[in-house]
């Protein structure tokens, strides 16, 4: 007999009002701890606004590489990234408050000067849909680890960020690494991809899982803020992208980010002689600082070297 491959576990959200939330919730907290993510069926988004979400991002990338780079931010990581020798495959685009259709015209309008409504509405509403998901996930979380008296304090300390990204199919000898091995740092990102697969997911015990969505899957994926908040309890797995075949990949991530001056601390109840602290209070925006410096990309624990306990 051959080993199984291992698989990511799937969860369903798509008719939550007649399932048992306690149920589904126990299944996210499983998946979260052991694997910190799954893929998640949330039929809540249209069909017809996820194709339209895609043929935005390929007439997007089409454009010059002048028109993408006027995506600039003062936040790291927010702006245009790209044309790097490590990963040439991979472009990324960062939009900022996704739910404001104003902020996304904003930037739809330094790409196109001639404008693209239909781009800045259904990434808009995309965004504010799947936003959604977020905050089920989140608040399945901490009713599952009795901490509900901190659900207001995660939805007022969240913004959104949407990035998406391209990566080409290798041609020759060129790299099929689309996307180094990384952790996110925010609390929750959501993937979404066209139907080219590619990325992978490292399990605790060192094996890179393909993941090979349907579809209509989402991906849910904890990043570094959420793990540091419930003191290690949920896992922030390592993950990267490698392309093969003939056909480029698209995806669309949902990141929640605490905001400027929200101090993440793990709550008290999190810690005893079991658990001892993790991560001193920090707040994230200056630890992004300290991640994209020399010794933050240096370091191979960066959170920990920063505020370690
Ligand atoms: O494209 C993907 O599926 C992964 C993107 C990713 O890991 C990231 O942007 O942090
Ligand atoms: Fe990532």
């Amino acid at each position: 007999m051959g080993s199984e491959a291992v698989k990511l576990p799937f969860i369903n959200f798509s008719d939550l009002q007649t399932q048992d939330w306690e149920s589904v919730k126990g299944q996210v907290r499983l998946a979260l701890e052991e694997f910190g993510c799954f893929e998640a069926t949330f039929d809540q988004i249209p069909r017809n606004l996820r194709n339209s979400v895609f043929e935005g991002l390929k007439q997007l990338f089409e454009l010059p590489l002048q028109n993408k780079l006027r995506n600039r931010s003062k936040k790291p990581y927010h702006g245009y990234v790209g044309q790097y020798a490590m990963v040439p495959l991979y472009e990324s685009l960062g939009i900022d408050t996704p739910h404001d259709l104003k902020s996304i015209e904003t930037f739809t309008n330094l790409m196109w000067s001639e404008g693209n409504p239909e781009f800045s509405k259904s990434i808009q509403s995309f965004s504010e849909q799947l936003s959604e998901l977020d905050r089920i996930v989140r608040k399945m979380v901490l009713e599952s680890l009795g901490l509900e008296k901190y659900i207001d304090e995660h939805t007022e300390s969240t913004n959104y960020l949407v990035r998406v990204q391209k990566y080409d199919f290798p041609k020759g000898h060129e790299t099929e690494l689309g996307l180094t091995s990384h952790t996110d740092k925010n609390m929750v990102t959501i993937l979404y991809q066209n139907e080219v697969n590619g990325l992978e997911v490292l399990t605790k015990d060192g094996q890179w899982i393909t993941v090979e969505p349907s579809p209509n899957s989402f991906i849910v994926m904890i990043g570094e803020a959420f793990h540091a908040w419930t003191n290690g309890r949920l896992h922030a797995p390592y993950h990267r992208v490698m392309m093969k075949g003939s056909v480029a990949r698209y995806s669309i991530g949902l990141f929640s980010v605490p905001k400027e001056g929200y101090i993440i601390k793990a709550p008290e109840e999190m810690v005893d002689e079991e658990h001892p602290l993790l991560f001193k209070p920090f707040d994230h925006v200056k630890f992004l600082g300290f991640y994209y410096s020399e010794a933050g990309q240096r370091s191979p624990a960066a959170l920990k070297a920063y505020c370690g306990a």
